[in-house]
């Protein structure tokens, strides 16, 4: 079954980001994808809080995921918005950073919300406080389409394996990793951590990116890795989008999650122990 990764290189106006969005979305539906992901942040990637709130929707009034829902249910796919930010109803004022599975009927199927915020140092000169904007979550997500059982995540979510365990054990074969990884430790980490988050679960990796530098009418500009990519159950690259924006088509076969857990069954062999005591 054909599926899609959207690679994006969204700016901080999400009237801006939406057309060229729905561009790809027809691209991978015409090429014959059933299942298309986009990016964390696809409506918008900014570092400013004001800019945010001037530009920024709650979800029941927000055009983006409107107009994305429609355009699941006229080309009739399933669709992983990887994440929007939002506004809430939180008393700080904080958004969620939220992903949306959409049938293809255009009906939303199920909501994550981000659990792990990115509050790091990368470098000297790139610190990242995501929580200061951004409420987390606090509930894991499976969800089931015609490709399989999907367990949801967002980016940072990536350097926690025991969320995908969980996952994976709620009878996940898909774990959908929508991101805008800095580009300095997209080099390092990307990469080798998705594909021990295949390999170790035995679950295909869906994860849509964002890429290049971002334009930004008001803070900060910033640098994502790209390198959106599909992993196989055994940890093989299916599809790699480079740096450039655009859509990259692969295949699904559940069989495959089947497969690879008989060959190296190590998810049934999870045991409980004890300590060690600190
Ligand atoms: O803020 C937005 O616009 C959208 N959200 C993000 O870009 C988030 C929070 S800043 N980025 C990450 O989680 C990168 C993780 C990462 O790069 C790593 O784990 O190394």
């Amino acid at each position: 079954m054909r599926a899609a990764l959207i690679q994006l290189n969204s700016g901080d106006d999400p009237e801006v980001n939406l057309p060229i969005t729905q561009g790809f979305v027809a691209d991978a539906a015409k090429a014959g994808a059933g299942f298309v992901l986009t990016p964390e942040a696809t409506n918008c990637v900014s570092t400013s809080r004001t800019w945010q709130n001037q530009v920024l929707h709650h979800e029941a009034e927000d055009p983006t995921l409107a107009a994305l829902c429609a355009q699941a249910r006229e080309l009739k796919i399933w669709l992983l918005i990887g994440s929007l930010a939002l506004k809430t109803d939180d008393q700080d004022g904080r958004f969620a950073n939220r992903s949306f599975l959409i049938g293809p009927d255009g009906e939303i199927i199920a909501r994550y919300d981000k659990i792990h915020m990115f509050d790091v140092n990368v470098s000297a000169t790139e610190t990242y406080r995501e929580s200061q904007g951004f409420r987390p979550g606090n509930s894991a997500v499976v969800a089931d389409t015609a490709y399989g059982r999907l367990g949801l995540s967002i980016c940072y979510d990536l350097r926690f394996p025991h969320l995908y365990q969980a996952l994976a054990q709620a009878g996940a074969q898909i774990l959908t990793v929508p991101a805008a990884f800095s580009a300095v430790t997209g080099g390092a980490h990307w990469m080798p951590l998705l594909r021990a988050r295949a390999i170790e679960n035995g679950c295909y990796v869906l994860a849509p990116a964002q890429t290049g530098t971002h334009q930004a009418r008001r803070g900060k500009q910033r640098r994502t890795f790209g390198h959106s990519v599909a992993i196989s159950p055994w940890g093989e690259i299916l599809s790699d989008g480079e740096t450039r924006p655009g859509v990259n088509v692969f295949e699904i076969d559940s069989d495959e999650v089947a497969t690879a857990r008989r060959r190296v069954p190590s998810l049934s062999h999870i045991r409980p122990f004890d300590g060690p005591d600190a």
